[in-house]
């Protein structure tokens, strides 16, 4: 079995005029959570219909599982799990019918079928309220239905396209949690789209940037923190007079001094050692609380890749 559970070769897909995906080339390997992030119509949804077989590619090509993407797409839905745009429920049944009827889609033998919906349900929190159905249910709860589906049949890799887009801030927190908890026990492999930054952050080992059909950047969080990003020092304190700002921003190996609130940030050239810095404040009479050293966050990494 591969370690790669996705390789892409430019591959590409236009609409008419429209460059939805252009050139694309990487590689997931297998038991990663990979996170592709991107702002709207920027080729997110595109590339997991290709990566499904469910488009056609203009150009390149592609394997998921080691399969090719334009040849043998049954064999990839077969293998995989998705949860696109529609979360792919039955309204009128109840949670344990709508797998209940997944399950016999896939032709999972009975014992397995409902072993794997009692794990799947109690895993998500779900299991108390199987017999509700689900048109009553919050979008929150119809999604972590949604994501028990995708896993029923224990596929090896799930595509997950913005799984928590449209949920408030409490449930989105709580899908992440869930989500995070269930991958790691499953050591399944995960292609999930979001354009926000905090689950990106929170789920990913491996992140690929990507803008106009264009990917920007790839790699784990603080990679790509620290690519792209000067090093900093930040301290929590008091006594940042003007004159001392001024004074900081005198020093060669300074390039920018920015003070708000009780926090002074002080920006470098390159890593530095902050023993020095320490000591020119003490001097200088700063009361010092904190200090840390630090790189840009992964949103000020994404706010760059955007704007050139
Ligand atoms: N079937 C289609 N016909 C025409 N244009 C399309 C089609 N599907 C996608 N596009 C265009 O391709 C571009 C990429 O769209 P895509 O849905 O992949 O972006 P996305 O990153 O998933 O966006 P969002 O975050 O809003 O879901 C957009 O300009 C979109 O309008």
């Amino acid at each position: 079995m591969s370690a790669i559970a996705i390789s892409t070769e430019n591959l590409s897909r236009s609409f008419g005029s429209i460059q939805a995906l252009e050139n694309l080339s990487l590689e997931v390997p297998r038991g990663i959570v990979f996170g592709f992030l991107g702002p709207n119509g920027s080729g997110k949804t595109t590339t997991i219909r290709l990566l499904l077989g469910l488009l056609e590619p203009t150009n390149g090509r592609a394997e998921v599982l080691g399969f090719d993407t334009r040849s043998q797409a049954r064999k990839i839905r077969h293998r995989t799990g998705a949860l696109l745009e529609h979360p792919g429920l039955y309204e009128k049944l109840s949670a344990a019918d709508n797998l209940e009827f997944y399950g016999r889609v896939w032709r999972m033998p009975t014992n397995q079928r409902r072993s794997r919906i009692k794990e799947l349900l109690s895993n998500l929190g779900l299991w108390e309220r199987r017999h509700e159905s689900v048109g009553s249910w919050s979008r929150g709860m119809k999604q972590r239905l949604a994501v028990a589906r995708a896993m029923l049949h224990y596929p090896p890799l799930i595509f997950l396209d913005e799984p928590t887009a449209g949920l408030d801030p409490i449930a989105a927190a709580a899908l992440r949690d869930e989500l995070q908890q269930i991958v790691a026990r499953e050591g399944v492999t995960v292609f999930l789209t979001t354009h926000n930054l905090a689950e990106a952050e929170k789920l990913c080992q491996q992140i690929g940037v990507i803008k106009q059909g264009k990917l920007l950047a790839i790699g784990h969080p603080d990679e790509l923190r620290n690519r792209a990003s000067t090093p900093r020092i930040e301290v929590v304190g008091s006594g940042f007079t003007p004159k001392l700002q001024d004074y900081l921003k005198a020093e060669p190996f300074v390039s920018n001094v920015t003070v708000a609130g009780d926090r002074l940030t002080i920006t470098l050239h390159k890593p530095t050692s902050a023993a020095p810095l320490v000591n020119l404040l003490v001097r200088e009479g700063v009361q010092i609380e904190e200090v840390r050293k630090g790189s840009a966050t992964l949103e000020e990494v994404f706010l760059t890749l955007m704007a050139n």
